[in-house]
């Protein structure tokens, strides 16, 4: 940035996602979560440094050039639904025309045989297919939605990204599109669900990843998270906490700014546990990055991290 200054959005971020799996990203607003998105799409802003890989399918996302994420990356390999399909879509063509538009680009599909394909392609997001010829501004929020996800599809991406899917949604109806995602995994695309709605997360995640000031600080299986013996690091059972379903207790203190991290533990100043140990930075291990978490029992079975 401008004076040299620093913004550490995302740092030692590591997890692995499984075909047919769905990982959910949770945490607080400005911790990171659409950075990373960002950096495994090759949109990040020309001034930002990566270090690291992220390897889908064989490509590494970090170290592609533009063309290759323009040509075997963005869609192909990672399908994105974004967050306001209604802002995402092109306003001024018909939803037909965007389908046809991007199957012709990403499966090459031959005119001729473009109409049915793009009712094929409304139909697994099940998008109605009378509604094809319509604009974008003529749709709803839970049509525009299914919309994007169809254009997310048509690549076949291994990794479907989806960056808060469920943002102004209706409660009903973010819990039918949570479900329709987690559907797309069933013939093997991995799901990475980012999101701060955790009952979104609760519902179709296999695993969570909690992100605290650019960092994963647990990493574990949903159900051990929600159910017992719960999150373990005291940032993740403060999230919880907070839920008006569960103590409505907030987590006193607010998130640091990410261009000024406190040396060590960036929770600390906030945690009911902090001690000196926590002067330095804990490393993610055994699924959670905190001196003070309870290690998993010996006979349980170590979350895969
Ligand atoms: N282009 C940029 N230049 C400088 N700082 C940035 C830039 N993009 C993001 N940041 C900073 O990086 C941090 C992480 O932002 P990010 O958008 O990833 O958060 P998020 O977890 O997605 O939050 P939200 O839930 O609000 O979407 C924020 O502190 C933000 O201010
Ligand atoms: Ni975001």
């Amino acid at each position: 940035m401008r004076g040299g200054r620093h913004v550490a959005a995302v740092s030692d971020a590591s997890f692995d996602l499984a075909a047919g799996e769905c990982l959910a990203l949770v945490g607080e607003s400005g911790c990171g979560k659409s950075v990373l998105a960002s950096a495994l799409l090759g949109l990040l802003p020309g001034n930002a440094q990566t270090a690291g890989t992220a390897v889908v399918d064989g490509i590494d996302l970090l170290a592609a050039d533009e063309r290759t994420l323009a040509r075997a990356v963005r869609g192909r390999r990672v399908g994105l639904v974004p967050q306001s399909p209604a802002a995402h879509l092109t306003p001024v063509r018909t939803v037909r025309a965007q389908l046809e538009e991007t199957l012709r680009q990403l499966a090459g599909t031959p005119r001729a045989e473009l109409r049915p394909a793009a009712v094929a392609a409304a139909g697994r997001a099940s998008f109605p297919v009378d509604l094809l010829d319509h604009y974008p501004h003529q749709l709803s929020g839970g049509q525009a939605q299914r919309a994007a996800t169809a254009l997310a599809l048509v690549g076949d991406a291994p990794l479907l990204l989806a960056d808060e899917p469920t943002t102004g949604l209706d409660r009903d109806l973010v819990e039918r599109t949570a479900d329709e995602l987690r559907r797309h995994t069933d013939t093997g695309r991995g799901l990475l669900l980012i999101t701060h709605d955790l009952a979104a997360a609760q519902r179709i995640a296999d695993r969570v990843a909690v992100m605290y000031a650019g960092r994963v600080v647990e990493l574990t299986a949903a159900d051990r998270f929600f159910g017992a013996p719960g999150p373990r690091h005291p940032y993740a059972r403060g999230l919880l906490a907070a839920l008006p379903e569960r103590d409505f207790a907030p987590i006193p203190g607010m998130p640091p700014e990410l261009d000024a991290l406190p040396d060590g533990c960036a929770f600390a100043p906030r945690c009911p546990l902090r001690s000196d140990t926590c002067r330095a930075v804990p490393l993610l291990e055994d699924g959670v990055a905190c001196h003070h978490a309870p290690r998993p029992h010996a006979a349980e079975e170590a979350p895969r991290a």
